[in-house]
């Protein structure tokens, strides 16, 4: 019997990753029947049938589940937004942000292309309104190379997912922190960089650091399915952190009398642009409750 995780699937076999190597496994027949199947992410603990062979006998409990691209046990989301081409757009970061509080995900937001920002206020201006929320706030650049150590040193010791929009620059940010002599990585990742949607296996990859990244987008999806107008507020962390002090539990602070929340934004204690978007996917989750 040994432990180790899943670092890739691939067509009924799953490599678990030892020491030796990644030992190639089935999975025991009993987790069909159970209609459980074991994810890549997983800890599982497996029989070593021959030499790096092998079957996977327990999934062990996760911890969270990520389901388009399926990953289990991802820890942290690295939310991307690009500074420039495409330029930085708040409701999309504000979008990711619900899906990986969602997920219950540590959250750290990297502000790519820095290089081709010529309004130096702009970072300042993000950070505002993000270090208020609890969300560290890192610019960085893979042309020049700033932000990049820090970028390495926050991924460390867990497994995190890359999200953000198409193009802001997330391929280039995981070729810079893979290991510069792992040519061969780098190049297919670069590759898969492109059609990433479509057919590509989710593989884990391990940081010279120490760290392991998911080499997948981290949610395909951006519509709020499954999620409903009450839970929205708890992935804002900062409204979240004012609602207790709502005068009525369950306050959705839209109209409500003694709503804590509304008054802060009239304070300019929560960003203006932040609740504003927060009602906006309040929104749209009630037009999908119409369907
Ligand atoms: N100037 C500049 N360009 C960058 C930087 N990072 C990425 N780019 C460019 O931005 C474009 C998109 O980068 P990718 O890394 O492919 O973006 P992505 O987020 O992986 O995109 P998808 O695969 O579509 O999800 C490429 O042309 C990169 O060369 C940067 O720090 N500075
Ligand atoms: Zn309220």
């Amino acid at each position: 019997m040994a432990e180790g995780r899943i670092v890739r699937a691939v067509s009924g076999f799953y490599y678990v990753r030892s020491p030796e190597g990644d030992v190639q496994c089935r999975a025991r027949g009993v987790f069909k029947k159970k209609k459980e199947s074991p994810l890549v992410g997983d800890w599982v603990t497996y029989e070593e049938t021959d030499p790096m062979e092998g079957v996977v006998t327990r999934i062990h409990p996760r911890s969270t589940e990520l389901l388009r691209p399926p990953v289990a046990n991802v820890e942290q989301a690295v939310v991307v937004g690009s500074l420039g081409q495409p330029e930085f757009q708040p409701e999309l970061l504000d979008r990711f942000l619900v899906h990986a509080e969602r997920e219950g995900l540590a959250v750290l937001i990297l502000l790519t292309k820095r290089d081709l920002l010529e309004d130096e206020a702009e970072v300042e201006r993000i950070q505002s309104i993000y270090t208020p929320a609890g969300y560290r706030v890192l610019p960085t650049s893979v042309r020049t190379g700033e932000g990049i150590e820090a970028v390495k040193e926050a991924l460390r010791d867990q497994l995190s997912v890359f999200a953000g929009p198409s193009g802001a620059g997330k391929s280039s940010l995981l070729n810079a922190v893979l290991p510069a002599a792992d040519l061969q990585t780098g190049e297919v990742s670069k590759k898969r960089g492109r059609g990433r949607h479509t057919t590509r296996h989710v593989e884990i990859l391990d940081l010279p650091g120490g760290g392991q990244v998911a080499d997948t987008p981290g949610f395909s999806q951006l519509s709020f399915g499954g999620i409903e107008a009450t839970e929205l507020g708890a992935c804002f962390p900062d409204l979240t952190a004012r609602a207790p002090d709502c005068r009525f539990r369950g306050c959705l602070h839209k109209n409500e009398p003694g709503c804590r929340v509304k008054e802060a934004v009239e304070e300019k204690e929560i960003d203006e642009r932040r609740y504003r978007n927060y009602l906006q996917f309040l929104e749209e989750i009630n037009e999908q409750r119409r369907y």
